[in-house]
């Protein structure tokens, strides 16, 4: 007999969390929500704390303080008010996928994804029928006899994610998951996971280090940087305006700092800029301002030209700069100047050539007003 089994998500909600974590010298602490069927995307530099926030969401490392809910089941709570909580981990129901598969060498791939239903209490043949419905769900519906060693790595990766999910997990955590196989399963497998995600309505956590994980599968995007939350918002908002510098490499932006002077003015550089249209947060008056821009979108003049812009409504910043660096970059040739190491120009080679852009040249640089971005970075959480 192989009929359907119904796999019933029993609790399926939110996830909400405020946590407080300590690892040796380095805290954690923020503030997660993820609704039902939405995927959060989470990135931040090396030691930023990322896999700190999964381990506490999954139970392996406890909570200094905070709270974690996931739908109405209180998963971990720590505060001097309320009785202490912590589910231990096989209890919490929280599915973790990492880049590697890990299947188990001596299971064929049926008895590695019916491995959860059982060790949730399914009988053996109800079992191997959720493991051949996920099979099939993962595109290996024809490979159950299969053991891992006969699999390639997006195979056995595809594997793990119908293990994790005939688990029936009420919060997903992947960390990394498609960084180990190949440029085509791995646009397969962020389909697979984006439509099962959305299909069973599981809160999920994506940890990546890749941008096309954010835009083909994030519906938001969290920046962590030393423990703290530095940005939230949409895919959009947070890599086409980055507000720190970890964040603007990762969308392939460019920042400048400056500071809000009066309304309406901000100075970049020293450049103030005026009737900012900018998309973005503006700042407040007085406060600290980061703009970002896509390199590529840098207009080179010669100095003599900017006066000319300045009178172009379009134009929301310029500066006048000595050329620093000339350097090759993936796209182009790259400029940097001396007055602002950071701030760099991209320009095809061919008008580099064409310029004659050399080490030493005075130059105008300016940007248009759709071109940059602004962010408000938040203040520190930790002196
Ligand atoms: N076992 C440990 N004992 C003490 N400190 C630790 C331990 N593990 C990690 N840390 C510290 O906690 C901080 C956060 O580490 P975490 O692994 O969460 O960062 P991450 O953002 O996941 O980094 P990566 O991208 O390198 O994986 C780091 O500064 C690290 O030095």
């Amino acid at each position: 007999m192989s009929g359907h089994v119904e796999q019933t998500s029993l609790d399926t909600g939110a996830l909400d969390a405020r946590v407080t974590v300590g690892r040796g010298t380095f805290t954690l602490d923020a503030e997660v929500y993820v609704a039902p069927g939405e995927i959060l995307g989470v990135i931040g530099a090396n030691g930023a704390g990322k896999s700190t926030l999964l381990g506490a969401l999954a139970g392996t490392l406890p909570l200094r303080s905070g709270q974690i809910t996931l739908g109405d089941r209180v998963l971990s709570r720590t505060d001097a008010a309320t009785p202490a909580v912590s589910v231990p981990r096989a209890a919490r129901r929280v599915g973790y996928l990492d880049q590697r598969a890990r299947l188990f060498p001596h299971l064929d791939a049926a008895a590695n994804v019916a491995f959860g239903p059982r060790a949730q209490g399914r009988g053996r043949r109800a079992a191997d029928t959720i493991a051949r419905e996920w099979l099939a769900r993962v595109g290996l519906g024809d490979r159950g006899s299969a053991r891992a060693e006969a699999l390639s790595g997006g195979q056995q990766q595809r594997v793990a994610i119908g293990r994790t999910l005939a688990a029936d997990p009420a919060l997903l955590l992947l960390d990394e998951p498609f960084a180990a196989v190949d440029v085509a399963s791995s646009v397969d497998l962020r389909h697979l996971v984006a439509s099962e995600v959305r299909r069973l309505g599981v809160p999920t956590i994506l940890v990546t280090h890749d941008p096309v994980d954010l835009i083909a599968l994030a519906d938001r995007v969290l920046v962590l940087e030393d423990g703290v939350i530095g940005q939230l918002g949409s895919v959009a908002d947070v890599l086409g305006a980055p507000s720190s510098p970890f964040a603007a490499e990762f969308a392939g932006r460019a920042l400048i700092r400056g500071r809000a002077s009066d309304h309406g003015t901000i100075h970049l550089n020293g450049a103030p800029v005026s009737e900012v249209s900018g998309t973005g947060q503006l700042p407040r008056p007085g406060a600290a301002a980061v703009g970002s821009f896509d390199p590529a979108a840098v207009r080179l003049t010669s100095p003599a030209a900017t006066s000319t812009a300045a009178s172009n409504a379009a134009i929301a910043a310029e500066w006048l700069g000595t050329v620093s660096a000339v350097f090759a970059s993936r796209t182009g040739v790259r400029i940097t100047c001396t007055e602002w190491p950071e701030f760099v120009a991209e320009i095809p080679v061919s008008r580099a050539v064409h310029q004659h852009i050399a080490v030493g040249d005075r130059v105008g640089l300016s940007l248009a007003q759709s071109d940059l971005t602004f962010a408000v970075p938040r203040a520190p959480a930790h002196p």
